[in-house]
């Protein structure tokens, strides 16, 4: 990884620059913000994580401290909690401690159109600077069908830096096409290529590369009907039992639907002393083991078209050492 160079560290203080990272589910962005907050050295960086279902995984898995994040759950940033988005922002401006730079991590599902408006149109204009819309693609799972998502298209539509990630999964054929795909949607996007959206800093950060003034003319879109989340829908479940291992497993293996296109969570097994941060995305699914930093639960969101959120749920406590009816009993509740 190559060292920042100073110049990219003194930021002047006019307007805050903001650069928001997008990209389809699973591309990597949480991987793209460890990365910035790893290698930001000196620069204050605030960093407002946006997911679309109510509990927050990605925010649990960034190495940034409690201060510097604000977690932004249950809506999208550019349509439901988009007064959100603006009241996140001023709460950073108005921290004591200078911040130097925000990074905004939207959630899979987001059409930036909206959130680049409301930096420019709204009193945003004058305290923030948008620097730059960085887009992460899977170089695996994209295709130019973009998963029939219009959000996915207006990801690499709107990028200033598209980042084809996981090329250590897909062959230098299907990343050549790709690149040349994504040239013919976005011609003037800086193309980077990565592997766990390893990217030196100073291409993507303070590259003042967002064309603010050709959104100025194209602010009644703000006020047009959102994409909704492309018929995507997020399935959260918290269990404070935890998992049968080999239940768990049968789930994943045999049972899991089928429209199920990612997963993440924060996971308990009974024969274990370990969290188990569990990333399922599109094709392949991963566990690594961490410590606790706090009281083991159970913390699982799926995200899918068509899901049924009751199967799921009930899977889900299937899998469980103690399942909510005898949980209850256990405690002398009465079960419903
Ligand atoms: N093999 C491989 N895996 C990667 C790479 N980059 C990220 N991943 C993995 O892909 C999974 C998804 O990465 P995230 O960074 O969480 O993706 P995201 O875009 O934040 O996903 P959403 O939260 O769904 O929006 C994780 O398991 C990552 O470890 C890469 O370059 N190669």
């Amino acid at each position: 990884m190559e060292t920042l160079p100073s110049s990219t560290l003194d930021i002047p203080k006019r307007g805050m620059p903001v650069t928001i990272i997008t990209g389809f589910l699973g591309s990597g962005k949480t991987t793209l913000l460890n990365e910035i907050l790893a290698n930001k050295q000196d620069l204050k960086v605030a960093v407002l994580v946006n997911e679309f279902g109510d509990i927050n995984i990605d925010a649990q898995l960034l190495i940034s401290t409690e201060e510097d994040m604000v977690e932004l759950s249950n809506g999208c940033i550019c349509c439901t909690i988009n007064e959100g988005l603006v009241d996140a922002v001023y709460r950073v401006l108005e921290r004591e401690e200078q911040v130097d730079y925000m990074v905004i991590e939207t959630t899979g599902v987001a059409d930036p159109l909206p959130i680049i408006l409301t930096f420019l149109g709204t009193e945003l204009r004058d305290l923030t600077r948008l620097d730059s819309i960085v887009t992460l693609v899977d170089a695996e799972t994209f295709t130019p069908e973009h998963f029939e998502s219009e959000a996915a298209l207006k990801q690499i539509t709107y990028g200033d830096v598209v980042i084809l990630n996981k090329t250590d999964l897909a062959s230098s054929e299907k990343v050549e096409e790709l690149e040349r795909y994504i040239k013919t949607v976005k011609p003037s996007a800086r193309i980077l290529q990565t592997q766990q959206a390893k990217v030196p800093l100073p291409l993507i950060l303070d590259v003042n590369l967002t064309p603010v003034q050709q959104y100025q003319t194209t602010e009644e879109h703000r006020y047009s009907p959102h994409l909704q989340t492309d018929g995507f829908v997020s399935v959260p479940f918290k269990s404070y039992s935890p998992f049968d291992l080999d239940k768990f497993e049968k789930f994943l293996t045999e049972e899991i639907p089928a429209e199920v296109f990612r997963a993440k969570g924060i996971l308990w097994f009974n024969n274990s002393e370990m969290r188990h941060i569990f990333q399922l995305s599109g094709p392949r699914y991963d566990i690594q083991l961490e410590e606790w930093p706090s009281s083991p639960l159970n913390q699982i969101v799926f995200i899918g078209r068509h899901l049924d959120p009751n199967k799921i749920r009930q899977q889900l406590n299937n899998c469980l050492v103690l399942q909510p009816s005898k949980l209850a009993q256990a405690m002398g509740l009465k079960s419903f």
